[in-house]
């Protein structure tokens, strides 16, 4: 199939009559995506939806079953190191000394596989380089530490430093609030959203509590049984959309700027936590806070 894609009509993004099959069971099909340069995507569904596998994809070490998929315009290809990638929190082993910098620098070497090592004004340019990515992500004050030594939220911040040493024009974030306390997830998530608006990359994050980046989001990406919903958080994230989506009831509330998604079956225990407490719970997509709601 030709590279449906005119040069000045460049999608980050572009996914079309995407399948992806294990054997017999069908996780999507027939995905369509245009994910423009700059625009910030959060991947929802439930556990086993094929979110990460989606992420696979794009990173070119999981095949499509069917369909097509392009980054910038050229088919999706393992290596392209306009392609950045943030993982879950990962356990470091507590004995590396591998410091901080060297992660980032890593990020910066993958770039450039199989060039000899850099010396001389590269050497200081590479330098240069990894300050000014450590300076952005927050992370110059602890630049020169073990990565054993940092806490969740610091190393998050190497991390997207080292997925950002490529200049990716996409970035595909794996649950990388994770296992982050609230203040640590609103760093990171901001973090993110203030280097793609910055540097024009486009970012797939995957999640299961969008209200972590929902003020950053602009089209969401739902999957779910099989099937897809993509567009505004608006018009995705309401009772009729994820209804029809799930085929089966399912509530979207929205309370104090939060999304509280509810599959129906499930209601009668919501209410009777929330008149508890108001801390929030982890139901399916959703986040269950005290106060006021409106049904959307
Ligand atoms: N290599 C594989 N071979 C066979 N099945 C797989 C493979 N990788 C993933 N799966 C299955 O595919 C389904 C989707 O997995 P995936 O990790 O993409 O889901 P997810 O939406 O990211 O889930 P979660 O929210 O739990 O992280 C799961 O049932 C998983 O067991």
């Amino acid at each position: 199939m030709a590279d449906p894609q005119a040069p000045e009509d460049r999608q980050a993004l572009r996914l079309r009559g995407a399948c992806l099959s294990y054997g017999s069971h069908a996780l999507w099909h027939d995905l369509d995506l245009d994910v423009p340069q700059g625009q910030f995507v959060a991947v929802l569904g439930s556990n086993g939806s094929g979110k990460t596998s989606l992420l696979r994809v794009l990173l070119g070490t999981q095949p499509l079953t069917a369909g097509r998929a392009w980054v910038m315009g050229r088919p999706v290809s393992r290596g392209d190191t306009r392609v950045g990638y943030v993982p879950q929190r990962v356990a470091i082993d507590s004995a590396t000394m591998v410091k901080a910098r060297d992660v980032v620098r890593m990020g910066l070497d993958g770039h450039r596989w199989g060039m000899p090592v850099a010396f001389g004004a590269r050497r200081r340019a590479d330098a240069a380089r990894i300050d000014a990515l450590m300076a952005s992500v927050g992370a110059s004050a602890f630049a020169q530490a073990p990565v054993s030594m940092l806490s969740g939220g610091e190393l998050q911040r190497v991390r997207v430093a080292e997925a950002l040493a490529s200049d990716p024009a996409l970035l595909l974030c794996d649950e990388p609030l994770a296992a982050l306390d609230m203040r640590h997830q609103r760093e990171v998530a901001a973090l993110i959203d203030e280097q793609r608006r910055r540097t024009n990359t486009a970012v797939l994050f995957v999640t299961h509590d969008v209200n972590a980046v929902l003020p950053y989001v602009d089209q969401v990406l739902y999957l779910a049984g099989g099937r897809f919903r993509a567009g505004p958080p608006d018009e995705v994230l309401t009772s009729e959309a994820l209804t029809e989506l799930y085929q089966a009831p399912v509530e979207v509330f929205r309370t104090q700027g939060r999304v509280i998604v509810v599959p129906s079956t499930e209601l009668h225990a919501v209410h009777h936590q929330s008149h508890d407490d108001h801390a929030a719970t982890e139901v399916d997509q959703r986040v269950v806070a005290g106060g006021r709601r409106r049904r959307t």
